[in-house]
């Protein structure tokens, strides 16, 4: 069967004054994925998850997210559209002056006809499913460490039940215990929800523990994009030395040991 594809993108440039940082880029994500994107320092990972994520407006090429194109769609459409993705950025991106509960509502208050009552009620369902307490749920971002605090960022982008999940480097400046849970529960979130994950990382034992496929970002464009396997026979310096290197080793090594 043909997996449905849920994110196309077409030739795709990015332009900041004469910085060209995208030109030529294709890329397709498949329905219910895990795709991480890699590439090295200025690649233009988050350019790329901004720019498909509605964010960020592209210079030329087109972005067709769920059978919708993003450029020339109306204020509904988009909107329509939005309803279906959820974004978490780095540092979480939360309102310090609202509690966990409060952050997570916020998208919830776009949707009509909703009580204060059932609004909370969703909030927490989506703490508890990051792997929060319902007590964290009531503190502010200030009082939480970094990791809850990215789990409260991943309740947030979950409260509108996205089809289409956008994580912008999601394990760091966790130790590495911390960022081993969150794979997990990425992988999880991703299994039982049916989400599809756009993953930037650079983290090559996230890349190992819960990606389906990975895209490469290189030379201004998606370099190569394929499943983990493939990316050791790719005859580029960057991929050689990022797959080939000893921490690629040691993640794979992992990965191995997991499946056994
Ligand atoms: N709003 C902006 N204005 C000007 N330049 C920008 C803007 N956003 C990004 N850039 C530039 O685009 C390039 C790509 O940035 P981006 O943050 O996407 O890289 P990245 O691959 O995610 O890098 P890193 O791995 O270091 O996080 C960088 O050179 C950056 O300086």
């Amino acid at each position: 069967m043909m997996a449905e594809t849920v994110i196309e993108v077409r030739n795709l440039r990015n332009q900041f004054g004469r910085h060209v940082v995208h030109d030529g880029l294709d890329l397709d994500v498949y329905r219910g994925e895990i795709l991480g994107v890699v590439g090295g320092s200025g690649t233009g990972k988050s350019v790329l998850l901004r720019s498909i994520a509605g964010l960020l407006t592209p210079k030329a090429g087109t972005v067709r997210m769920l059978g919708t194109e993003v450029r020339g769609a109306s204020e509904a459409e988009l909107d329509r559209l939005s309803h279906r993705i959820g974004v978490m950025f780095q540092d979480g991106a939360l309102f310090s002056s609202l509690t966990v509960r409060e952050n997570v509502e916020v998208p919830l208050r776009r949707v009509a006809g909703l009580t204060p009552e059932t609004r909370a009620g969703l909030a927490r369902l989506k703490i508890a499913l990051s792997g929060l307490s319902v007590e964290a749920g009531e503190k502010y971002p200030a009082e939480l460490s970094g990791g809850m605090r990215k789990r409260a960022g991943l309740a947030r982008a979950l409260a509108l039940d996205p089809e289409i999940l956008f994580l912008d480097e999601p394990t760091a400046g966790l130790d590495p215990i911390g960022a081993a849970a969150f794979d997990d529960l990425i992988r999880d979130l991703s299994q039982s929800l049916g989400l599809t994950v756009f993953l930037v990382t650079h983290d090559l034992d996230t890349l190992y523990a819960v990606c389906d496929r990975v895209a490469v970002l290189a030379e201004k464009r998606v370099l190569v994009a394929g499943p983990l396997e493939d990316m050791v026979d790719v005859d580029h310096p960057w991929v050689r030395e990022y797959f080939l290197g000893p921490r690629a080793r040691a993640a794979r090594g992992a990965r191995r040991r997991d499946e056994e």
